[in-house]
């Protein structure tokens, strides 16, 4: 099972836009449109599904606000870092 992350290591590694909400990392993406928002989400979901490693995803009117962590090591891993920057190149 992956290792979690001491908090020093989420603020070093996390992509900038990232931040950390206890066993979680956040980023809030902000979208004119709303169709625009659910699409993003959607990108995401097809980025988790192939890796088998699901966000909490809460689409809003004019906002996409995305959660991570690693539930069976309970807390951040380097698999939430690496997908953090995943969901970054498909803004
Ligand atoms: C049973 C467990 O949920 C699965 O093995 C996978 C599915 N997706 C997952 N997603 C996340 N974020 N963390 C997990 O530990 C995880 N585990």
């Amino acid at each position: 099972m992956a290792e979690t992350l001491a908090d020093e290591e989420i603020s070093e590694n996390a992509p900038a836009e990232w931040q950390q909400d206890g066993d979680e990392i956040v980023r809030v993406y902000e979208f004119e449109e709303y169709l625009d928002g659910v699409a993003f989400a959607t990108d995401v979901a097809e980025i988790a599904d192939e890796e088998f490693h699901h966000p909490e995803i809460q689409v809003r009117f004019d906002e996409v606000e995305v959660r991570l962590t690693s539930h069976e090591a309970g807390g951040v891993t380097d698999q939430d870092i690496e997908m953090a920057g995943r969901f970054d190149d498909v803004r």
